[in-house]
C-alpha cells in the first residue's frame, strides 16, 4: 500500500502475549494536590484493542508514563500475566512491551534507518554492531507503518505525519507481545489514520496485547473490543463498546451535547457532536 499502512507483511507469532493489568493505579506529579489517576483498575487482554479515551487532562497519558515507569506509583502497580514490573529490569520491560508516546521530537539527527534501529536496542548485545535480523527488522516495520520510502531521509526533514509513523515503526522493530499507542494518528490524515488503526487491529488479531489511547471515539467504535473511559483521573466506565458509547455515559464525561447513533453501514455506536449549547444543529 502506497504511503500507507500495510497490514499484510509481519509474521504472526505473538500467541501467548501477556496480559497487561493496571491495578488500583495512583499517580500524582508534584505540586499538584489532585491526583492525575486516582485508583484506576484496567486489564488489556491479548488478541484484542483496548482502548483508554476520555477527555483532555482525564489521565490518559499518565497511565502510559506509570507503565513507561517515568513517573513513581503513588498507589497500587501494574502487572505483566500477573508479574509486577517493578520487579523487572528496563532491558526486560522493553523486550515485553512497546510503546509510542504521545509527544517526542527528534533529539539527534538521525537517518530513518538509524532512529527505528533504536527499537532494537533491547535485543542486541552491547558489543558490535547490528546483525541481518535487527536490519530486516527494521524494513519490516519501516514496511507495516507504510513508510519504508523514508528510510535513508533525517528524521528532522520529516513531515509530522511521517515521523508519526516512523515513531511506530520503530516500536514494531522492538518486535515485543504488548503494544501501547499513545494518540498514535495525532497528524496523519483521513487514509493514513484508517490505516494505523487497521495495523492496530491486525496486531492485536496476531496475538498481542495492545493497548491504544485516543480521542478517535468513532474509530475506537469501530476497532477496539474494550474501553476504559477515564474522566478526571478516575474510570467513568468500562466495558465493550455498547458498554461505554453511550450519549449519556459520554455527555456527562465531556461535558458537551452530542447523540450517539448506529452507523447506518456497519452498525457501531456513532458519535455525533452537536453544535453549541443552545443551538438547533
Ligand atoms: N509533569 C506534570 N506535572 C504536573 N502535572 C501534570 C504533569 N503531566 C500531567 N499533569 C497533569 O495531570 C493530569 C493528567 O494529565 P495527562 O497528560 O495524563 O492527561 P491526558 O488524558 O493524557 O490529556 P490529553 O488528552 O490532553 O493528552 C492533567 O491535569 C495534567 O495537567
Amino acid at each position: 500500500m502506497t504511503g500507507g499502512v500495510s497490514p499484510l507483511s509481519g509474521s504472526p507469532s505473538h500467541a501467548g502475549a501477556p496480559s497487561l493489568a493496571f491495578h488500583a493505579v495512583t499517580v500524582r506529579y508534584p505540586q499538584r494536590e489532585v491526583a492525575a489517576l486516582s485508583n484506576v483498575t484496567l486489564h488489556a487482554q491479548p488478541g484484542c484493542v483496548t482502548a483508554v479515551v476520555g477527555p483532555n487532562g482525564s489521565g490518559k497519558s499518565s497511565l502510559v508514563r506509570a507503565l513507561l515507569r517515568r513517573v513513581p506509583l503513588a498507589g497500587g502497580h501494574i502487572e505483566l500475566d500477573g508479574v509486577n514490573i517493578a520487579q523487572s529490569t528496563a532491558r526486560d520491560l522493553a523486550q515485553q512491551v512497546a510503546i509510542v508516546p504521545q509527544r517526542e521530537e527528534p533529539v539527534m539527527p538521525l537517518s530513518v534507518r538509524e532512529f527505528v534501529l533504536l527499537g532494537r536496542h533491547p535485543r542486541r548485545s552491547a558489543f558490535g554492531g547490528p546483525s541481518a535480523d535487527d536490519r530486516a527488522h527494521v524494513l519490516s516495520a519501516l514496511d507495516r507503518a507504510g513508510i519504508l520510502d523514508a528510510v535513508d531521509r533525517r528524521t528532522d526533514s520529516l513531515s509530522g505525519g511521517e515521523w508519526q509513523r516512523v515513531r511506530i515503526a520503530r516500536a514494531l522493530a522492538q518486535d515485543t507481545r504488548v503494544l501501547v499507542l499513545d494518540e498514535p494518528t495525532t497528524f496523519l490524515d483521513i487514509a493514513h489514520e484508517m490505516a494505523v488503526f487497521e495495523l492496530v487491529d491486525t496486531l492485536a488479531r496476531e496475538g498481542r496485547t495492545v493497548l491504544l489511547v485516543s480521542h478517535q471515539l468513532n474509530l475506537v467504535a469501530r476497532f477496539a473490543e474494550h474501553i476504559v473511559l477515564l474522566d478526571k483521573g478516575q474510570v467513568a466506565a468500562a466495558g465493550t463498546v455498547d458498554d461505554v458509547m453511550r450519549g449519556d455515559v459520554l455527555e456527562a464525561v465531556y461535558d458537551w451535547p452530542l447523540v450517539v447513533t448506529r452507523d447506518p453501514a456497519i452498525g457501531v455506536p456513532a458519535l455525533l457532536p452537536l453544535r453549541g449549547r443552545g443551538r438547533s444543529r
